[in-house]
């Protein structure tokens, strides 16, 4: 057992505990005669499974957790495509919207805008300063497509955490989930008796662009070595918030950068395959995306590179992108728009605004279609079917998170395509059989880059993360896949195999900081790849 944190409280003011590591062996006669590792793996295994509801058994894996990290870590490793929908997406959604009433422990650091003028002193309350590697900070503000939870975001935070331990070896104790209160415009939990957070109306951007100033500029002077996650900041605060602060800390943010990273890797293996089943070269490809938000925009700004790296300028890659929001094509003429926008705003079009999706496929002829616009199945029959006739193999990405929002299910576009679709989610599905073969759905989620980016960007001890570290962060994975995985006609590897690819993905970042100048741990550029990703190998840190 592990026990790494005691809480305690006395006049209000949490106490934390810090157990030694590695924690001491506890005394005889205070554990049952046989406690065995492997047999307890199995115990852990068969209490996690006997529970009917995915809360739960996410309930369950927090407890695991807290009780004994290395056996739930242990978990995860060995079952990371039963476990990841139950610690992350679709499970960690529920947990997030019943996260005041589901609550047990304190994890994590809380800021709030009552604390604005001494963060400094709250975050020294961490309680594990020096092993501080890397912090996910979310402001509840859009959390997956579930909107504004105020601080019922933690879990989010948390979650990805616990990704980036399992997913790339990142150390327990240098994880900080944060989450920032600044109130919350969620009338339902303002009327919760039981919500977690300051009861209050979220407060003006300028006072939480404030409250980010000092928060970063203390987070920089008690973390000296943290490299920071913006995760679910709704859309204007997300680019707001990553255009401020990029230059001046080592940061990024997950949902503009780390899902453009991991939609530019399956799209390049999903390219090849629908070219080769078209005969269309690969610089022919058209993209429409449904939703222009963080997580819309953040993806076509990448997407530009999959034309620019075959070879087509800005303008002609910029050209075979088009953007759908609530009130449709997104068009010049259509009038103001957010200033995010603009850069894919069609100039070409200039008629009444086209709203419908199944006119709009047959307007762009589009390729591929790709949903980050949170509407449940907006991807429906009319406009599977359109994209079925105008491609050979369409690609279809439904990329909106949990998979009650997804644009469309795996099985639905292997029935409307006659089994044609290439589909990558957000969240999970099942493999479908279809006519005697096996299907298998990709999981176009960031889960895929995060974890490497960032032991990529902590091992050469990056001071900013540039735009070219997340790019080869998507070649590295693109490029991660087994010939069986490709045989299997899959687009991205086999997520049992994530350790692996982040080392991979590590590696490419790395590389990249080097040639950017931006890395601090310069003794790594003597080593040549073998060696650097042995020694990547070596910093990951194991379960028992
Ligand atoms: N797979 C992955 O790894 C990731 C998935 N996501 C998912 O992406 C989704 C969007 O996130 P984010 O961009 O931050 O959210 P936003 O709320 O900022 O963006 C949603 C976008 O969808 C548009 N939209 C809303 N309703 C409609 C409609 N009826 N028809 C067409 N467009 C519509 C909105 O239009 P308007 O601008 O007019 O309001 C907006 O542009 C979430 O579900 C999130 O979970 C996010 C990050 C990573
Ligand atoms: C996956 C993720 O980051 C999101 O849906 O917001
Ligand atoms: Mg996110």
């Amino acid at each position: 057992m592990t026990v790494v944190i005691t809480p305690s409280w006395s006049n209000g003011v949490q106490k934390l505990k810090v157990a030694p590591q590695p924690p001491a062996p506890i005394p005889r006669g205070l554990t049952p005669p046989v406690l065995e590792n492997t047999v307890h793996k199995t115990r852990c295994l068969a209490q996690l499974r006997s529970k009917d509801q995915d809360l739960e058994k996410y309930i369950y894996l927090s407890q695991l957790k807290d009780a004994d990290h290395s056996m739930f870590y242990r978990i995860c490793l060995d079952h990371m495509a039963e476990i990841t929908p139950l610690i992350y997406t679709p499970t960690v959604g529920d947990a997030c919207l019943r996260y005041s009433h589901i609550y047990r422990r304190p994890e994590g650091l809380f800021i709030s805008i009552q604390d604005k003028g001494k963060v400094g002193s709250i975050l020294r309350n961490w309680p594990r300063i020096n092993d501080a590697r890397i912090a996910v900070v979310t402001d509840g503000s859009r959390i997956l497509g579930l909107g504004d939870l105020g601080v019922n975001g933690m879990p989010i935070s948390i979650g990805k955490l616990s990704l980036y331990v399992a997913g790339a070896g990142i150390r327990p104790q240098s994880t900080v989930p944060i989450c920032i209160d600044v109130g919350t415009d969620n009338q339902k939990f303002l009327d919760d008796p039981l919500y977690l957070g300051l009861r209050q109306r979220r407060v003006p951007q300028e006072e939480m662009h404030e409250l980010m100033e000092e928060f970063l500029h203390e987070m920089s002077v008690v973390f000296p070595d943290l490299l920071i996650q913006f995760e679910d900041f709704s859309t204007d605060k997300a680019f707001a918030f990553l255009s401020a602060f990029r230059d001046k800390y080592p940061l990024f943010n997950d949902d503009i950068q780390g899902t453009g990273a991991v939609v530019l890797s399956g799209f390049m293996n999903a390219a090849k395959l629908s070219s080769a089943a078209s005969g269309r070269p690969l610089t022919d490809h058209r993209i429409l995306f449904l939703g222009a938000g963080s997580a819309g925009v953040g993806v076509a700004q990448q997407l530009t590179s999959y034309f620019k790296l075959l070879g087509l300028s800005e303008e002609e890659a910029r050209e075979r992108i088009y953007l759908v929001d609530s009130q449709g094509l997104i068009y010049d003429e259509r009038g103001p728009m957010a200033e995010h926008k603009k850069y894919f705003s069609r100039k070409d079009y200039t008629g009444e605004p086209m709203k419908d999706l199944v006119e709009i496929v047959d307007y762009v002829k589009p390729t591929a279609i790709l949903g980050l616009s949170t509407i449940k199945s907006a991807f429906n029959k009319a406009v599977v079917e359109r994209m079925a006739a105008h491609n050979a193999r369409p690609i279809i990405f439904p990329l909106s998170n949990p998979v009650r929002l997804s644009e469309c299910e795996f099985s639905e576009a292997v029935e409307w395509t006659n089994g044609k679709v290439i589909f990558a989610s957000g969240s999970p599905f099942p493999e479908q059989e279809y006519e005697g073969k096996m299907l298998y759905p990709g999981q176009g989620n960031n889960m895929y880059v995060f974890p490497g980016i960032g032991l990529g960007s902590i091992l050469s001890r990056a001071s900013t993360i540039t735009d070219s570290m997340i790019e080869a962060a998507s070649l590295g994975l693109a490029n991660s896949l087994t010939p069986e995985e490709h045989a299997d006609g899959l687009i991205y590897p086999r997520i049992s195999r994530i350790r692996d690819i982040s080392g991979q993905i590590a590696l490419s970042v790395i590389r990249e900081a080097q040639k950017q100048g931006v890395d601090r741990s310069t003794d790594l550029r003597q080593l040549d790849d073998d060696a650097l990703l042995e020694h990547i190998k070596a910093r990951m840190w194991n379960p028992l």
